[in-house]
C-alpha cells in the first residue's frame, strides 16, 4: 500500500460568515488545519501558539477535558499577542480503552501507540476555541469521531512506520494517509480526526452570539470556563 499524506473530501467544507468584523487568525501550525481552512474558503492569518501552550498534563483528565483546556490555552496565548482578532486555536487527541493518544516522541513510540489501535475501535476528540479579542468572549467546543481501524499487517506496519507520515499527528496515525485502513464509524465527521471539525464549526461562528461566554481575566491571564 502506498501511503501519501494528502487530504481527501476538499470539496464542499461548510462555511459561515465570521461573527465579528475581525480578522480571522489560526493560532496553529498544523498543516492539516490551514489546508481545511483554505479548502472552505476562508481568509486568515496564521500565528501558532508558543509550545508552552500544550503543557500540564493532568492525570485525572479525559481526553475531551484536555483538548478543550489546550485549546482555549493555545487561543489565549494568542489572543495576549493581538490587539485585535478572531483566534482559532484546536487540538486533537486520539483515546482508546481511556487511554490518551497524543503526538508520538519518536519511532518507537509511534510503534506502540499503532500496535495498541491496529484492529481496534477509538475515539479521535478535537477540542477548538474561537475567540474574539474585541469583545473578549470565547466559545469552547469539542468533537468526538468514532473510528476502527482495521488490523495492520507487519508489512504495512513498517511500511507507515518508515514513511515517518506518523509524525505531528496525534495517535501516530493519519487518517488522510491510507486508503482504507481507518473507517469513520456512525457518520462521524472525517475534518474532525484531521485537526477541525468544519461543520461544527461553521455552526459556532453563526451561532457565536448566543453560544460565546465572558472570558475571565486573573492576575495570571484567563482563566478557563468551567
Ligand atoms: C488523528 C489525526 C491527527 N492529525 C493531526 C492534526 C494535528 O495537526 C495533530 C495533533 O496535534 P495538535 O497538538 O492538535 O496540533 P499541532 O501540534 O499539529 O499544531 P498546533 O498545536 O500548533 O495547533 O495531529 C492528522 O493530521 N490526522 C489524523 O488522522
Amino acid at each position: 500500500m502506498k501511503f501519501t499524506d494528502n487530504l481527501p473530501l476538499m470539496s464542499g467544507l461548510p462555511r459561515a460568515d465570521l461573527p465579528t468584523d475581525e480578522s480571522l487568525i489560526l493560532a496553529s501550525g498544523s498543516p492539516r488545519r490551514s489546508q481545511l481552512l483554505k479548502a472552505a474558503g476562508y481568509s486568515f492569518t496564521v500565528q501558532p501558539a508558543s509550545d508552552e501552550a500544550e503543557c500540564g498534563m493532568c492525570s485525572r483528565e479525559t481526553a475531551p477535558e484536555l483538548v478543550a483546556r489546550y485549546a482555549y490555552r493555545k487561543a489565549a496565548d494568542v489572543a495576549s499577542k493581538n490587539d485585535g482578532g478572531l483566534i482559532l486555536a484546536a487540538d486533537t487527541v486520539a483515546s482508546c480503552y481511556g487511554q490518551i493518544l497524543g503526538k508520538p516522541h519518536d519511532i518507537e513510540h509511534a510503534e506502540a501507540m499503532l500496535r495498541q489501535l491496529s484492529g481496534r475501535r477509538h475515539d479521535v476528540f478535537s477540542g477548538f476555541c474561537v475567540w474574539s479579542v474585541s469583545q473578549n468572549r470565547c466559545v469552547v467546543e469539542v468533537v468526538r469521531t468514532e473510528l476502527q481501524m482495521q488490523t495492520l499487517s507487519e508489512e504495512m506496519l513498517a511500511e507507515y512506520l518508515d514513511s515517518m507520515l506518523w509524525e505531528g499527528k496525534a495517535g501516530a496515525f493519519g487518517f488522510q494517509d491510507g486508503n482504507d485502513w481507518l473507517e469513520v464509524l456512525d457518520g462521524g465527521s472525517e475534518t474532525n480526526v484531521v485537526g477541525l471539525p468544519m461543520e461544527r464549526l461553521a455552526e459556532v461562528f453563526r451561532d457565536f452570539d448566543l453560544l460565546a461566554t465572558e472570558i475571565a481575566i486573573e492576575k495570571d491571564g484567563p482563566s478557563f470556563p468551567n
